[in-house]
């Protein structure tokens, strides 16, 4: 995928300003930076989730394999459906573990092998073993680790191509974390990764390419976010280019 000059409007607040960045094809794009800076409204322009934002405007360009996502005859459910998303906490659908998981598929009509396609999303968030005798349990009684790995499988169980994930760990203890990091690695064979995260280390350790954000006060005073520094994570955090990225990430800063 492509940013080209993204800016972001919510009402009249200029929220992100021309932010440029790639994603790349079977890796794990980390965005860090300080809260307010615009991560999420990026990685939210990424599969048009901002459309369901009352007020929010995305302007510049987001291609996805070379097609702007935006364009009128594109529709936001199909970009959804290739760029899916999981979020901060984890949702489930007061359904079953099966029916969590199976509930896009039926929207999408990918119902032929229902339940191989099930077993497979769980399998592929590392949850299956865990969950295989009790697949009629509510997908609520699952413990939080387990109902953030639920809201893997239900994303991929469509088998989108990119996974936006905005902060999938903060509200895990450090053990259900190491599970959901290694599952990521086991992913980007799979899929593309866009992760945002507060966590330093957490970028470090899972991510190829790095995109670091600030906020600024701009000549009226108004803070707006913008993209600072875009390289590998190793060189990010080793020899940033931008003594910005290099008092953030030393924690001189945020
Ligand atoms: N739904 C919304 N409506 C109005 N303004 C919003 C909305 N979401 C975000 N903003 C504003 O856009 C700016 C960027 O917010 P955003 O949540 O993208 O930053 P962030 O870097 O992800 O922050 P955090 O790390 O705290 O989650 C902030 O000024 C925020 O108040």
């Amino acid at each position: 995928m492509e940013l080209d000059r993204v800016n972001v409007h919510y009402g009249a607040h200029h929220a992100v300003r021309d932010a440029s960045m790639v994603v790349r094809r079977n890796q794990i794009t980390a965005m860090i930076g300080p809260s307010g800076c615009g991560k999420s409204t990026v990685l939210r322009s990424l599969n048009r989730m901002n459309d369901l934002v009352n007020g929010a405007r995305v302007t510049g360009g987001v291609t996805y394999r070379g097609q702007d996502i935006y364009a009128p005859n594109v529709d936001p459910i199909q970009v959804r459906r290739h760029i899916g998303m999981v979020f901060q906490k984890a949702n489930p659908f007061p359904k079953s573990i099966f029916d969590n998981v199976a509930y896009g598929l039926r929207i999408n009509g990918m119902t032929d092998n229902l339940a191989d396609r099930v077993e497979q999303a769980l399998r592929g968030a590392a949850l299956w073993d865990e969950v295989k005798d009790n697949l009629k349990k509510s997908g609520l009684a699952l413990s939080g680790g387990q109902q953030q790995r639920l809201c893997i499988a239900r994303t991929i169980a469509v088998e989108p191509d990119v996974v936006l994930m905005d902060e999938p760990c903060s509200a895990l203890d450090p053990i259900a974390t190491v599970k959901v990091e290694e599952l990521m690695h086991e992913l980007a064979q799979t899929y593309t990764i866009v992760i945002v995260t507060h966590n330093m280390q957490q970028a470090a350790r899972v991510s190829k390419y790095t995109a670091f954000f600030s906020a600024d006060l701009d000549e009226a005073g108004e803070r707006y976010g913008h993209l600072v520094e875009f390289d590998d994570t190793a060189k990010i955090f080793s020899s940033p280019s931008d003594q910005r990225t290099e008092d953030y990430i030393t924690g001189r800063f945020g």
